[in-house]
């Protein structure tokens, strides 16, 4: 049986920590960002051409200022990375993919995860991982269209309080799925 579960929210939420529940639980895990970071090392050739450079926090700076320049990556990247994740989802078993934008992204899934966390709590984590405000701000600006849908958590509060929630859904997810 093949079931993929999409774990979308904006940055800091809780995202990776919420799959890797999931891959402990035995799903395979897929991340949109690092497939983004995959497919921009094949296509050096044209990021170079449009932004002058090929430091990604460099272009992290220039698209985060500017929709139109985020459109753009969005444009070059996208496609590549969508096929990647269709090729690496074509198996019987059960995935996780992580994914901050996923409907942008329009992935296909059979489950949707929204995380979601107060903006005090993700602005405390995130400036704990040496980002800076300004940057989570600009980012988080980058996200408006990051809407919840599908299950939502809120992981405002503990791990412990987190894990809860997950053995949770993972038990209905389990028990309604069959597997
Ligand atoms: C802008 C880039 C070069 C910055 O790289 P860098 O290594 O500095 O940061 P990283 O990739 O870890 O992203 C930082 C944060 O921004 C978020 N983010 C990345 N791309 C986007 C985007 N297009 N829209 C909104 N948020 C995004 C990430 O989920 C993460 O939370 C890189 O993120 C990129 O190439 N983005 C375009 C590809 C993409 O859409 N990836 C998102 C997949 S969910
Ligand atoms: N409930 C929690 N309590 C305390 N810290 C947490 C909690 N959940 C996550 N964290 C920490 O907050 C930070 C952000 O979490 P995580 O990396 O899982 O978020 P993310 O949504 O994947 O972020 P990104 O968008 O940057 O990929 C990490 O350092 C993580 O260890």
């Amino acid at each position: 049986m093949k079931f993929v579960v999409c774990i979308t929210g904006k940055i800091g939420t809780g995202k990776s920590t919420v799959s890797s529940f999931f891959e402990k639980k035995g799903f395979e895990y897929l991340n949109m960002d690092e497939i983004g970071h995959h497919v921009f090392s094949q296509l050096k050739e044209t990021i170079k051409k449009e932004f002058g450079t090929l430091e990604r926090k460099e272009i992290s700076n220039i698209v985060f200022n500017d929709p139109e320049k985020l459109k753009k990556l969005e444009e070059i990247l996208h496609p590549k990375m969508l096929q990647i994740l269709n090729i690496k989802t074509k198996e019987e078993k059960l995935y996780i993919v992580e994914a901050a934008i996923k409907r942008r992204l329009k992935i296909q899934c059979d489950l949707t995860i929204t995380v979601i966390a107060k903006k005090e709590v993700i602005i405390e984590r995130l400036k704990r991982k040496g980002l800076t405000v300004s940057t989570i701000e600009k980012i988080l600006s980058a996200q408006r269209d990051i809407l919840p849908e599908g299950l939502i958590i809120d992981n405002s509060s503990s791990l412990e309080k987190l894990t809860e929630k997950l053995e949770c859904i993972y038990h209905f997810i389990k028990k309604s799925m069959n597997f």
